[in-house]
């Protein structure tokens, strides 16, 4: 196997996202399912949701960039792979990403539809709750993929929220096939429960097929993968199948199971959950951190909670102090 130059390349939605309070009437009034995310499928439906928004803040976003900008924060080497237009927010995008320190080359799509926005509106007690229009993202093709850079990456990281629109999908596949032919491992993170519902059959050809190295989940996207309603009984199914399996509990941590290994560490404590957006992709930025670094499991599920304490400390899930520097404080 080849030396590497990146730590991880990612593939996933190219996303900015606006944020903004909301209270938990707002989203019952609205038919919004607290703590989820859904789609919205017209530019007229984004138009008209952001027309309620109170006073927003726009900071880049999408899940898989979120965990590369964290890990490149961390001082990791990182590219990432997701469409944009050649629009205002696609540059924002684009510079922030850049800016992060992440290698970033995907030509910009001419015409509509525009770059991929998130209105998220974040409740009085931290939740996150997300109402995304995909634009540009869903429109990734295989032949933006950089196999170059896909080949010389340790880790491929793959979003499960991109395996819904067709053609990133078959860009998603491709992308695993160089990474696998290569010698390298490949991350994936399922995302939400509904990509699970509407794609847990692929999912889990995956895992059976042996192409995933490392399996990001909270407990309810486990439990639907697993098909079952018994936490234990889910890790033992699903870490059966894959090398490495990671499950965020929220405030009861995370537990990593590896080659029958299991760790588990605590939620980090904060003085104040000011915005749950991106605690799991920075959770993930810090596992794969302490893996790319060749650490344990614990080593690798502390700096995931330290991180994603530093994200939910704050509004936006990109990271607003020098990771690197507070992890090597907080861990020496
Ligand atoms: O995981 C959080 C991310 O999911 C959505 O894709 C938003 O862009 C947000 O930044």
């Amino acid at each position: 196997m080849t030396n590497t130059q990146y730590d991880v390349v990612a593939i996933g939605n190219a996303i900015v996202d606006i944020l903004a309070q909301a209270d938990d009437a707002f989203l019952a009034a609205e038919g919004m399912n607290k703590g989820s995310m859904q789609l919205m499928f017209s530019p007229e439906d984004a138009d008209a949701l952001y027309d309620k928004m109170g006073p927003g803040r726009e900071i880049s976003g999408g899940s898989a960039a979120n965990t590369v900008a964290g890990m490149a924060a961390l001082g990791d080497r990182c590219g990432f792979i997701g469409q944009v237009a050649d629009d205002q927010l696609g540059q924002v995008f684009g510079h922030d990403i850049r800016a992060q320190g992440v290698r970033f080359d995907t030509a910009p799509r001419a015409g509509d539809p525009t770059t991929a926005r998130c209105l998220i509106f974040v409740t009085p007690d931290g939740q996150r709750t997300m109402n995304t229009f995909l634009g540009a993202s869903q429109f990734l093709p295989e032949a933006a993929l950089d196999r170059a850079m896909i080949e010389s990456a340790a880790i491929l990281y793959l979003e499960g929220y991109l395996w819904d629109p067709e053609e990133p999908r078959a860009a998603m596949r491709a992308a695993i096939d160089y990474a696998r032919g290569a010698g390298r491992k490949v991350a994936f993170t399922l995302s939400d429960v509904f990509c699970i519902s509407r794609h847990g059959d692929d999912f889990r050809r995956l895992l059976a097929d042996g192409l995933i190295d490392i399996l990001f989940a909270n407990e309810n996207e486990l439990l639907a993968l697993a098909q079952g309603e018994d936490f234990e009984a889910a890790v033992s199914a699903i870490s059966a199948q894959v090398p490495v399996l990671v499950v965020t509990r929220g405030e009861h941590g995370a537990i990593a199971v590896s080659n029958g290994e299991r760790a588990e560490v605590g939620a980090e404590p904060i003085e104040r959950v000011v915005d749950t957006t991106g605690a799991g992709d920075l959770f993930a930025a810090g596992f794969l951190h302490g893996q790319a670094k060749g650490q344990d499991l614990s080593t690798s599920l502390r700096t995931g909670a330290l991180c994603a304490a530093e994200i939910i400390s704050h509004y936006g899930a990109r990271p607003e102090v020098d990771l690197k520097a507070m992890i090597a404080q907080k861990l020496g």
